[in-house]
């Protein structure tokens, strides 16, 4: 199965609440184009249209030759706002479905548009947001290259992991784990199983134990490897700030009395079904840690799959991957054209 179509089938529910919304938007104003009725009786969608530049005939005739054509709606203020609101029920957020729409507009207020067209454009437009922080999580000569992975609980720190780890092994390089949530004992658990999974050592330490000192001995097993790359779990108990705080920067103060560079990359995983909570979580990891890129997971369990485009637009940080399912194999590199027409449900670029 291409990526593409895999992520389309993954994304349904965020690409079926837009994209059913998008039909909804312009179908009753097309319904109510090709029979006027009273002023009364209009549905407020379709109140402020102007009449159509071309006459509603064209489709009645088409009808009558048995040529169905596209509903169209004129593009008003009306229907800016609806597509506005649309794009926020997507969580886009509203600077992101205001600015999106705008520019969306441009060149085209009051010309008559299909549903198929506007999927055309917003794909157009969030991919032209997001393509600026489409990047593979960069790959450095330093030897281990260190990854910190952060993030709140359950949002899917340990599986992808596990699935970056697989995919590196799988390019070849060797790597090894360290289950740094130390005071979860069903956190390491879950994370040996995710090493065995993709044939990777993981460095485990007793419970309770000091998180830095296990990211110490693993970065000397790394280096004593020879590994490639050092992946560190780290904790996600956003409960006591103060505490995560200090267990980061003691991880990070260890690890660079070994390589003062080190670690090459922070990254903050996400978990798509909180939607516009994702947005706190990135400020509040920004001051917890030094996030030099995300992951968002779980796209294929949510309609909030909008929010991703919010926090390219919000903070600019570079976006790796993104998961779409539980399987090893469900990390996929993060391709803006690809996700934004999956959203949008505007079907594979030509
Ligand atoms: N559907 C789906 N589920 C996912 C995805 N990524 C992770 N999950 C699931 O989300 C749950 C939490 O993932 P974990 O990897 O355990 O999250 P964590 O951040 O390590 O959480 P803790 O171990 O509690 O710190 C698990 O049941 C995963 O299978 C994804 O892309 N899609």
């Amino acid at each position: 199965m291409s990526f593409f179509k895999k992520l389309k089938d993954r994304m349904l529910k965020s690409s079926a609440r837009l994209g059913e919304g998008l039909d909804a938007l312009v179908d009753e104003a097309g319904l109510d184009e090709a029979a006027p009725r009273p002023a009364a009786s209009v549905p407020p969608l379709a109140e402020p249209a102007p009449q159509p530049a071309a006459p509603a005939q064209g489709g009645m005739l088409g009808r009558l030759f048995g040529r169905e054509e596209e509903p169209r709606r004129v593009l008003d203020d009306a229907m800016l706002e609806n597509l506005e609101e649309l794009l926020i029920q997507a969580d886009m957020g509203v600077e992101t479905a205001l600015r999106v729409t705008a520019n969306l507009a441009e060149g085209r207020f009051g010309k008559r548009v299909s549903a198929q067209e506007i999927r055309e454009l917003l794909a157009d437009e969030i991919a032209r947001i997001m393509e600026p922080v489409a990047r593979p999580m960069p790959l450095y000569p330093s030897r281990p290259q260190v990854v910190l992975v952060v993030g709140v609980n359950g949002s899917g720190k340990t599986t992808t992991i596990g699935k970056l780890a697989s995919q590196f092994r799988a390019a070849g390089k060797k790597v090894v784990i360290a289950a740094g949530d130390t005071f979860r004992a069903a956190a390491v658990e879950q994370l040996q199983v995710w090493g065995e999974r993709a044939g990777v050592p993981v460095m485990t330490a007793p419970e309770g134990s000091d998180p830095a000192s296990l990211a110490f001995d693993a970065m000397t097993r790394a280096q004593e490897e020879g590994a490639d790359l050092l992946m560190i779990d780290t904790a996600g108990r956003l409960q006591n700030r103060a505490d995560l705080m200090e267990e980061l920067a003691k991880i990070v103060r260890v690890i660079r009395k070994k390589d003062p560079s080190a670690p090459h990359n922070t990254l903050l995983v996400l978990d798509a079904t909180t939607g516009q909570n994702a947005l706190s979580q990135v400020e509040t990891f920004r001051k917890l840690a030094d996030v030099s890129g995300l992951v968002m997971t779980k796209l294929d369990g949510t309609a909030r799959g909008g929010v991703l485009v919010a926090l390219a637009d919000r903070f600019g940080l570079p976006i790796h991957a993104i998961g779409v399912g539980e399987q090893i194999d469900d990390l996929q590199p993060f391709d803006p054209r690809d996700f934004a027409r999956a959203l949008t449900g505007a079907g594979e670029a030509g």
